[in-house]
């Protein structure tokens, strides 16, 4: 019978041997999960690329802060556990959002994506994953604002949860020293190459003041500006950011104050939007302009994608402390210096990094799932 001494034996050897012809399932719990592939959507859903493509080069001849904000949102995904699409959750009973985290207090272009998702749901429904929409939107804008092309393959899935303490205390402070900031992102497989053309994303996009506040007036707690700071630089960004009373309002932290958010983001706006004059833009998406705080930028968009920001650093007018400290150390300093001189050096090691960021610990089937709205685990 089958459950003779020999027959148990018989079937677990068979198991064994399944687990020994497949040794890399027997090293690693995750080898089993399906790679990621080009052009994944081929068979399910063809039009998926192409849909994303439009919309974001669509929305960005509108607004062209879309690009830079989903670039960024790309970059807290990514560096939260992987590019699982964990940033986009809602918070709900039980469960945290990292939207709500301090470093993320200030990500905008939630509702782009959104936005995108449900058109590929009437398209496709189930089929295109909220993480795969985020890295190839992020692509997009990359190379609308000046940057480099980079092939990305597909099938990333969707997270069940998300992270909210990771999105505290592993995301990047723009505070950190040198020495902090590569330990971040060594902690991800980042080396210092690559983590100073990372950086180099500040190219496009604003800074707000608050991030930088204390390098102009009070840096360190001695009531002097950031000596690191080139002087003309530091009366322009003074002149940008006035001196202002902290005291007066209370900052949710030191660390990431940012710009609140609106907090509830409906897709079913886009049509609207779609179908209204460019100028309801302006309010409509992104932040409210009247929330808007002073900000200021590198202005490195177009042919000036990466060089002008290592420019910048060159002659210690980096806006962020974290941005600055890329000079401080030798190796760092040197692809500064490279970089500021070679834009084609810069636009491939860009594309690299952002290959190697976009594919971050990601979910593949049969792990993770496609989530049909994708602020909400389906
Ligand atoms: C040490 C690492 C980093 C720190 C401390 C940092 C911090 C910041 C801060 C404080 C802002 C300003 C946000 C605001 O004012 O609303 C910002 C903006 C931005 N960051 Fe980073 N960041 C880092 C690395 C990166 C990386 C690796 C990328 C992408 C690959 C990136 C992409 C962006 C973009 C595109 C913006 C502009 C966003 C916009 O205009 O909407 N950052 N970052
Ligand atoms: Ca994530």
């Amino acid at each position: 019978s089958n459950s003779s001494p020999s027959s148990v034996n018989s079937d677990s050897a068979w198991v064994f041997q399944d687990i020994l012809l497949d040794g890399e399932a027997f090293e690693d719990p995750q080898a089993s999960a399906r790679l990621l592939e080009y052009d994944f959507y081929r068979e399910i859903c063809p039009e998926a690329e192409k849909i994303i493509r439009t919309r974001v080069h669509q929305l960005f001849k509108i607004k062209a802060a879309v690009a830079p904000a989903l670039v960024r949102l790309a970059f807290h995904d990514c560096f939260v556990e992987g590019c699982d699409g964990s940033i986009l959750l809602d918070a709900v009973q039980g469960m945290e959002s990292e939207k709500d985290s301090p470093p993320n207090q200030s990500l905008k272009g939630f509702e782009i994506i959104d936005m995108i998702k449900s058109e590929l749901e009437e398209v496709c429904p189930g089929a295109v994953s909220c993480a795969d929409i985020l890295v190839l939107a992020a692509r997009e804008s990359v190379l609308l604002t000046g940057g480099p092309f980079y092939p990305l393959n597909t099938g990333r899935r969707d997270s069940t949860a998300a992270f909210a303490d990771s999105a505290t205390n592993e995301l990047p402070s723009p505070h950190a020293d040198l020495s902090e900031t590569l330990a971040s992102f060594s902690s991800k497989g980042f080396d210092e190459r690559e983590t100073v053309s990372l950086l180099g994303a500040h190219s496009i996009g604003v800074i707000h003041c608050n991030f930088f506040q204390n390098r102009l007036y009070n840096f360190r707690g001695t009531h002097q500006p950031d000596p690191s700071l080139d002087s003309e630089a530091l009366n322009q960004m003074r002149s940008t950011c006035p001196k202002k009373d902290l005291s007066a309002s209370p900052a949710p932290s030191p660390d990431f104050e940012g710009s609140p958010l609106p907090t509830s983001r409906s897709p079913s706006l886009y049509n609207e939007l779609l179908a209204a004059p460019p100028a309801s833009f302006d309010n409509l998406l992104l932040l409210p302009s009247k929330t808007q705080k002073l900000a200021m930028a590198y202005d490195g968009t177009g042919p000036n994608f990466g060089t002008v920001y290592y420019r910048s650093l060159l002659q210690g007018k980096g806006i962020l402390y974290a941005d600055q400290q890329l000079m401080a150390g030798e190796e760092t300093g040197l692809w500064v210096r490279a970089y500021a001189s070679d834009s084609s050096l810069y636009q491939r090691d860009f594309a690299l990094a952002m290959m190697k960021l976009s594919n971050h610990n990601v979910l593949t089937a049969p792990r993770g799932q496609i989530r049909l709205n994708c602020s909400r685990v389906a």
